[in-house]
């Protein structure tokens, strides 16, 4: 698992099948993301495509969406259905302030909280994220109507649920319709990692088809020269 304390920011590209994560791979993504555009933020795939997008990630490290449980016990199901999958993280939409009680973590593969920017998150909520036995948590947009992360929280909101994040050992990561030129001042703030998947395809359309010198580009702007420490 990163080290959630280290500068490094990494480059999750969201793949939706095992073709699609070979070229996020050969493009330099440091975390390759299972997920199906079409069936909104988190819509999850099956077991067996998650299976086989692990399989030509070799050492890359690799997540899957879980989906968007309406509750603890939906949650634990959603995870148990790609527990078996031998991808590295799984990520599942989870409601600030969400009772945890009733929820069932997997044994052996780390859990992503993902919040929702509409929702107003901050991090007041990444204590409740720790005690409740998530590895990492995020803040994504839901929409996808073309309203980008920063159109929803402010940058110091977004420097406040990272630092908390770090302070309490989560990775954690920044998603919602970004854009190439998002990265510098969200990299600023020192995230685990930022998100993409529209921003990376052809027209900005995420249900399309990923673009592999986006992906490359988007690999170099995150590489060296390291932002400074905010
Ligand atoms: O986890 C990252 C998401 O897949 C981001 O998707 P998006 O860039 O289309 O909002």
């Amino acid at each position: 698992m990163p080290d959630p304390s280290s500068s490094r920011v990494r480059l999750l590209v969201s793949v939706r099948d095992a073709a699609e994560a070979a070229l996020a791979r050969d493009g330099g993504a440091d975390l390759i993301d299972g997920k199906d555009p079409e069936r909104g933020a988190l819509g999850a795939l099956s077991a067996e495509t998650v299976r086989a997008i692990v399989a030509v990630c070799g050492d890359r490290l690799t997540s899957a969406v879980a989906g968007e449980p309406r509750d603890a016990a939906e949650a634990s199901a959603c995870l148990a259905a790609l527990a078996g999958t031998g991808v590295g993280y799984l990520k599942i939409a989870w409601a600030p302030g969400r009772d945890a009680a009733g929820l069932l973590l997997p044994a052996g593969t780390p859990v992503i909280a993902v919040l929702f920017a509409e929702d107003g998150p901050d991090g007041a909520d990444v204590p409740g994220l720790a005690q409740a036995g998530f590895s990492g948590a995020m803040i994504d947009t839901q929409g996808k109507d073309g309203r980008r992360l920063t159109d929803h929280l402010a940058l110091p909101r977004l420097a406040g649920f990272t630092a908390a994040c770090r302070a309490h050992g989560l990775l954690s990561g920044l998603a919602g319709s970004l854009r190439l030129d998002d990265i510098p001042d969200l990299a600023a703030l020192r995230p685990g990692y930022l998100g993409f998947r529209g921003g990376l395809c052809a027209a900005a359309d995420r249900t399309g088809r990923l673009d592999p010198a986006r992906i490359a580009e988007a690999a170099r702007r995150l590489s060296a020269p390291r932002v400074a420490a905010a």
